[in-house]
């Protein structure tokens, strides 16, 4: 008979195209064995009763900012990667800014990559930048196995990672598609953002409303559609981040159907929280683009129930609580960035499954196999099937909780969900066949709540 490290049994194994029961059997770090509807002969050193729960192939996060190395005191790898696995996560791609140096040549990337290797909990790859001073590092980032490149359209809020201008977007998109490599693109348009900021800004208004009304869905508008056109120009390959509104996601449905090649992304926060969250939660909740209302909300649901979204992830984009701060009542102050690393899967479970009816399958294709595609690493990942690697999340849909401080592992436990009840939980997190979260408990490399 048969002899594993593990067996998970009788869970209902969830993937992007169906629910079955069985068991899985994990040795040396990938799955061996799956047994379906009936009981997997074998035995092994640990099994795990998932009688009643969930099993997801391991939510993948494709956009964080953990800050590491040159500004650990804002999250850290370490803390960061902790709060993934406790939200069901076992691989993240870490952002070239808010660390730094930022990941814009190979020297940088070397040392994300040496601060990673101690320090995550969790699988990871990096993004390198793309600045208008490193279009001749593109190659060597790609050759050292960045997972694509990141440009920002509108300022970063970050002095040593600069923004765009048309000619590097240009020049860079044409270098990155020489390569066959891809470009994450934060869009927003400077031009329309900083001249409404401007004004509102001369004219002393700083509310919250401000703040939403300085960065309109338009400027968003603007710069998928000018960004597009660079990519049917140059035929690099791109991906849209954190679209806040339907209006959005139906330009880049759009360019789909003329053939380019491109998808979107949005965040828990653009369908679950509003201007109301921001003016009463103040800047935990600020981000950019900032939230929008209840309308944009159930718009975009339906964006996501008919596949017009095809990634979901968290940007967890942290600040020390000092920077966070809304101070006399000015919010274009505010450092602009959510931390949801670990609440990711329980939005889209409470908002999305429990309250919407989206079905467990769209989740799963959102939050791990759409990921694993886009970005080269299917069907290693973002599956459940024989040779896949043993990175996997089980949920009980029976449970729910209210999320408090203490239940964050973020370095600054502060987060816009706080206080809010979430159906479903995250009970283990299972990553290269090691069990890294359960049952409340961060359980590598040591016992820890
Ligand atoms: N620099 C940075 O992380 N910016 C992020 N924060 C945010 O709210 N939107 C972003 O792009
Ligand atoms: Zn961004
Ligand atoms: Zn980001």
């Amino acid at each position: 008979m048969a002899m594993y490290d593990l067996i998970i049994r009788n869970g209902n194994i969830v993937t992007a195209d169906s629910i079955v029961q069985g068991d899985i059997a994990i040795s040396d770090g990938k799955i061996k064995e799956i047994s379906v509807g009936k009981t997997l002969e074998a035995t092994a050193n640990k099994e795990i009763k998932a009688d009643g729960k969930h099993i997801l192939p391991g939510i993948i996060d494709t956009h964080v900012h953990f800050n590491e190395p040159g500004r650990t005191e804002w999250e850290g790898i370490e803390t960061g990667s902790r709060s993934l696995a406790a939200g069901g996560v076992t691989t993240y791609f870490d952002m070239p800014l808010n660390s730094t140096p930022p990941t814009i040549n190979k020297e940088n990337l070397e040392l994300k990559r040496a601060a990673s290797e101690e320090k995550a909990v969790v699988n990871y790859r990096f993004w390198g930048g793309l600045v208008p001073e490193n279009i001749k590092d593109i190659k060597e980032l790609h050759e050292n196995g960045v997972i694509g490149f990141k440009a920002f359209m509108s300022p970063s809020g970050i002095t040593d990672f600069n923004h765009v201008d048309d000619i590097t977007i240009f020049k860079g998109m044409s270098e990155i598609a020489s390569i066959g490599s891809l470009l994450a693109v934060h869009a927003e348009s400077t031009v329309i953002c900083d001249q409404l900021a401007e004004e509102k800004q001369s004219q002393n208004k700083r509310s919250a409303k401000d703040f939403v009304e300085s960065r309109p869905i338009i400027s968003e508008i603007e710069a998928v559609r000018r960004i597009i056109s660079y990519a049917e120009a140059t035929g690099c390959r791109i991906h849209i981040v954190h679209a806040s509104s339907r209006k959005v996601v139906k330009e880049i449905s759009e360019a789909k159907l003329r053939g380019v090649d491109i998808t979107v992304e949005t965040c828990p926060h653009y369908l679950s929280l509003t201007i109301k969250d921001l003016e009463e939660k103040g800047g935990v909740a600020k981000c950019c683009p900032p939230l929008r209302d209840k309308n944009e909300i159930e718009d975009l649901w339906l964006a996501v129930a008919k596949g017009e979204i095809d990634v979901i992830a968290s940007d967890h984009s942290p600040a020390p609580p000092s920077m966070k701060e809304v101070v006399n009542g000015d919010y274009f102050k505010a450092w602009g960035g959510i931390s949801g690393a670990q609440s990711t899967l329980n939005v889209m479970l409470t908002e999305g499954y429990f309250n919407r009816s989206l079905p467990l399958e769209k989740i799963v294709e959102l939050l791990a196999t759409n990921p694993a595609k886009r970005f080269g690493l299917y069907p290693h990942k973002g599956s459940i099937l024989v040779d896949s690697d043993a990175d996997l999340t089980l949920i009980d849909l029976n449970e729910s909780f209210v999320l408090e401080e203490k239940d964050l592992f973020y370095r600054h436990k502060q987060s816009p969900y706080v206080g809010r009840t979430f159906k479903g939980m995250v009970t283990t997190t299972i990553v290269n066949g090691n069990l890294v979260f359960d049952n409340g408990y961060i359980t590598t490399p040591e016992k820890i709540r």
